[in-house]
């Protein structure tokens, strides 16, 4: 992977990396084709990466499908795919952590300790290893994007860290990898996120200001769901991620569901 990227450097050429877990779908590709875009060459990386799963999370379950992950790339034009195993990127001796002190305290970061910890250290060994000049990430992961633009500001990497939309399917429902774990009622109930989101922001543009107010609603449209669990539902800042309980700009409204054996997350921003 490093001799790719420094003859593509030799070269003159820019690369813009693609960091996924795999499993892809069209909110992957549309961090690819935005890659294309950006820079002379795409690098994807596809690794389910252990160090950010909790322990009674879903590293054994994740997903995985190599052989349409890779022609998924190839039809969108990626250049490359890295696709490490585990004991390449963390060797027997591995020992670095790199641990942001305040974003993670917020959000996905309270309900599953330690993960960007291991978000942080396996995307800073994944620029580290391609060395790009621009590297993509999802706003469905918004917290995710946020940490690592501190991360790389933090630390001088000198990437430019680009975000990109969130694809939704035609019902509204944020394209995921863990979507493939729900059944087709479980499926239809999760309609009640985007729902409940699309619902705040029509109350914010109509002058609701209250965070409180917005929240409890959301809460009652998600909890008519019998199999919709909430994990945390919050209006914050968009930069700080702190609590925002006047909503008097842009606001950032941000949750997390547990539909059976899925925790779905998905955010929007409310305009007043
Ligand atoms: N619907 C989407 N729209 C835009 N970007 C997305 C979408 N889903 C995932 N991404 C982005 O793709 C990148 C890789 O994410 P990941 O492989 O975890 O995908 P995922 O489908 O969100 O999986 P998961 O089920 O683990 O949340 C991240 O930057 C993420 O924000
Ligand atoms: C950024 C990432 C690839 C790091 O493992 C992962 O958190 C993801 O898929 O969003
Ligand atoms: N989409 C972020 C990866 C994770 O949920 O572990």
């Amino acid at each position: 992977m490093r001799a790719f990227s420094s003859g593509l450097h030799r070269s003159g050429k820019t690369i813009a990396l693609v960091p996924t877990m795999g499993f892809l779908h069209q909110g992957h590709l549309s961090l690819m084709e935005k890659g294309n875009a950006l820079a002379d060459h795409v690098v994807a990386s596809i690794f389910v990466n252990p160090t950010q799963f909790g322990p009674n999370e879903d590293l054994s379950a994740y997903p995985r499908d190599e052989a349409r992950d890779l022609e998924m790339t190839r039809r969108t034009g990626v250049d490359a795919v890295f696709m490490p195993d585990v004991q390449q990127i963390y060797p027997h001796g591995f020992q670095t952590t790199v641990s942001l002190k305040v974003l993670p305290n917020h959000l996905c970061g309270l309900s599953r300790p330690g993960h960007f910890d291991g978000v942080a250290t396996v995307v800073a060994k994944l620029l580290g290893i391609v060395m790009p000049q621009v590297a993509i990430f999802g706003e469905k992961d918004f917290q995710q994007l946020a940490i690592i633009r501190q991360m790389v500001r933090d630390l001088d990497m000198g990437i430019d860290i680009v975000g990109a939309p969130i694809v939704r399917e035609a019902d509204g429902v944020a394209m995921s990898s863990r979507n493939m774990y729900l059944s087709a009622d479980q499926r239809r109930s999760a309609r009640c996120l985007y729902r409940a989101l699309k619902a705040a922001r029509q109350a914010v543009a109509d002058g609701e200001t209250d965070a409180d107010t917005i929240i409890r609603s959301a809460t009652s449209r998600i909890s008519a769901h019998p199999e919709a669990h909430i994990d945390y539902i919050t209006v914050c800042d968009p930069r700080t991620l702190d609590d925002m309980p006047v909503i008097n700009g842009p606001a950032l409204m941000a949750l997390a569901v547990k539909i059976g054996a899925a925790r779905l997350i998905d955010n929007m921003i409310l305009t007043p």
